[in-house]
């Protein structure tokens, strides 16, 4: 295998967000540091997708699949890149025909964290405060705990949203701890609400790095950096997702933890104005992982019935 070299770079393409930079920056140091290379034996290339150039909007009003990750898929078949590094949660289940994204690295803390300038939790905010949010999953779920609440579209990156707090568009909002710890913001005033309160969003905390399928050389040196565990954790998790056909345009959550040989898998769906959630969990061998994702999926599925995740303004 001929490994990159500073004339002959490796291309790494990313969203520009202060978050995915410091992903794509810490997946050229892990590759550099298992084959020994120079960090210029990679460049990354920063690529604008059409979620970062419609800020105006609720992201499910534009809608779509692939808001944030097309034109990086583009450039990847295109061979303008070599690999493309993404935060998993933002990741559709089925990717494009001759691009897989099997490699994933070690993942961060999965859950969210509550914040607001006061520096409480969730149950100190006092009755019809308002919270931004363009999450369907965290509004709904906020919703279903506390219908006392308003939320409210807050669109835009981790810093953008926190200035809407400063600028008091809001009284508090929800960021997932992975993107607060990968920035390097240790020390804006947070409480990471417990899976059992607010289950996460399937594969948050997740980095993944897609490929060509063809490419010998990505899938090698990918194999060098690639997380085990997180792979089987995520595989369960994004099957369950798959099988309840989520998208952006449907709250659902999900979560699995291995201990020794096994894997337990929790899962929530839920009404988008909140009047309604329904969780479930299951437990096997890891290595039935998308199996007990399917499961778990059906299961939630038959209880839900027709017209659930029917979009309904509260
Ligand atoms: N949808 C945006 C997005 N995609 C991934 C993360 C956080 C980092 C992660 O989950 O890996 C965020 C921001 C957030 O939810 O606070």
């Amino acid at each position: 295998m001929d490994l990159p070299t500073p004339d002959t770079p490796m291309k790494i393409g990313t969203r520009g967000s202060p978050l995915a930079l410091a992903q794509a920056t810490e997946t050229r140091a892990r590759l550099a540091d298992a084959f020994r290379l120079p960090s210029e034996a990679f460049t990354i290339v920063v690529i604008k997708t059409t979620g970062d150039r419609i800020i105006d909007r609720p992201l499910k009003e534009i809608g779509g699949k692939g808001l944030f990750t097309r034109e990086i898929e583009d450039d990847l078949l295109s061979g303008a890149i070599d690999i493309a590094v993404h935060s998993m949660k933002d990741m559709p289940t089925v990717q494009p025909e001759g691009l897989t994204l099997d490699t994933y690295l070690p993942r961060e803390d999965p859950r969210d964290a509550f914040i607001s300038l006061s520096g409480g939790a969730l149950s100190d905010l006092p009755e019809g405060a308002t919270v931004g949010s363009s999450s369907l999953r965290r509004r709904a779920q906020l919703l279903n705990r506390r219908p006392d609440l308003k939320v409210v579209e807050f669109r835009g990156n981790v810093q953008t949203r926190l200035r809407k707090l400063e600028d008091k568009v809001a009284d508090a909002t929800f960021l997932a701890v992975a993107g607060l710890n990968r920035l390097g913001m240790e020390d804006v005033p947070r409480a990471p609400v417990p899976e059992a309160e607010m289950l996460p969003a399937v594969a948050q905390g997740a980095i993944g790095i897609e490929r060509r399928v063809d490419d010998t050389r990505a899938a090698e040196m990918l194999a060098a950096i690639h997380h085990i565990e997180t792979g089987q954790r995520l595989a369960a998790e994004r099957a369950f997702l798959a099988t309840l056909d989520g998208s952006c345009e449907t709250p659902i959550a999900g979560l699995a933890e291995l201990d020794g040989d096994r894997l337990t898998l929790r899962g929530e769906i839920l009404r988008t104005d909140g009047s309604e959630a329904l969780s479930d969990s299951i437990e096997g061998p890891i290595a039935e992982g998308p199996a007990l994702g399917d499961t778990l999926a059906r299961r939630l599925l038959e209880r839900a019935g027709d017209g659930f995740f029917d979009w309904k303004t509260a």
